[in-house]
């Protein structure tokens, strides 16, 4: 009988298994709520390959330098890189308050985030503590609000990557998991004064294809804008931002739905913030004053992560979920508007 449909049709569903085998090796800091696994050794192996595609130069609009990688990270690894980082950041779902027309309003960020990293001002000293980049004098935590955290390694190797292909220094990561078509960010720009002028910012798409809306600002004086952009980023994809961009262009990932709408999206973005208030901005609007949360594989969403329900192994080492056997993981400013 010739192997087919029916096959298929009979054959029995097995749970969904992880694409990755966790990394016994993690990053620890104090800052961290739990460890962060490394990449597990074959996705560092494929990212040597890395682009996979060559970038494509967007410069044929007012204004517009664009490199768009269709995919930066090569397809073999794109899915398992995703699910590796779904399941082992610590996610927030943030909160802050505005006042819009002289009444504070409760902005309920549409999306979850993550940062880490810290300006240019500062550095990790090997022992975890925060010293002056310049001089290296300790006990400069001081100079900050919030609990800034250093770039774990496996986010950093993807850093790495990033800054040879694109000749640029980045020392922040910021991190969005969109669970669904409705979870989106709104039109803005990334041009705030502590990334200096003409920022570059690299921006890696990994899981559910998602559109990325490009508009220019109006233009003084009445002239015409050019015309609107849409980039339908895949799986792998990643963008180059830099030159005037951000000083003249919007961009957003507007709410979805459709066949896409019900996956999870990552994105990544890579960016250099030259002061101590970008460091303030990024923990406030990214990590912020709420719960972590954490990716239930078998509940296969974003569940508040507690601390006293974390599995230790007999030998007192902490094993993430993905590690321990049976548990099968299963199949997953600019937000003033999207909030309203
Ligand atoms: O998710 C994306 O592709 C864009 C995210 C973004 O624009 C941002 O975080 O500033
Ligand atoms: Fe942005």
């Amino acid at each position: 009988m010739k192997r087919g449909a029916l096959d298929t049709f009979f054959k029995p569903v097995a749970p969904k298994k992880l694409k990755y085998e966790a990394s016994v090796n993690t990053s620890k800091h104090a800052s961290y709520p739990f460890s962060i696994p490394h990449l597990p050794a074959p996705f560092l192996e494929q990212l040597g390959f890395a682009p996979a595609e060559e970038g494509k130069l967007m410069t044929d609009q007012l204004d517009l330098d664009l490199v768009y990688y269709q995919p930066y990270i090569p397809d073999s690894i794109a899915s398992g890189v995703f699910e590796f980082l779904r399941q082992e950041l610590p996610f927030y779902r943030v909160q802050y308050t505005i006042t819009r027309f002289g009444t504070p309003t409760q902005i309920n960020t549409p999306r979850f985030t993550t940062v880490f990293g810290i300006d240019e001002t500062s550095r990790f000293a090997a022992d975890g503590s925060i010293v002056d980049a310049k001089t290296g004098k300790k006990g400069e935590a001081s100079r900050y609000k919030c609990s800034p955290r250093p770039i774990p390694t496996c986010l950093d190797e993807l850093r790495r990557v990033t800054e040879g292909t694109t000749g640029e220094t980045f020392n922040f990561c910021l991190v969005n998991y969109y669970a669904d078509g409705k979870d989106s960010i709104s039109y803005h720009s990334d041009d705030e004064r502590f990334l200096g002028p003409d920022p570059a910012i690299a921006s890696l798409s990994l899981g559910a294809k998602r559109d990325f809306l490009m508009k220019h600002k109006p233009i003084k004086g009445g002239a015409e804008e050019p015309k609107g952009i849409k980039l339908p980023l895949g799986s792998g994809d990643m963008v180059l931002m830099r030159g005037r961009t951000q000083s003249n262009w919007l961009h957003s990932i507007p709410k979805r739905a459709g066949a896409e709408a019900n996956k999870g999206r990552v994105n990544i973005t890579f960016r250099k913030a030259m002061v101590k208030g970008g460091t303030e901005n990024y923990y406030q609007y990214n990590v912020g004053t709420g719960g972590v949360y954490k990716w239930d594989p078998g509940k296969e969403k974003m569940v508040p992560w507690d601390k006293d329900a974390e599995v230790v192994e007999a030998d007192g080492v902490e094993a993430s979920v993905a590690e321990l056997d049976g548990i099968e993981a299963g199949p997953s400013s600019a937000d003033a508007s999207a909030a309203a």
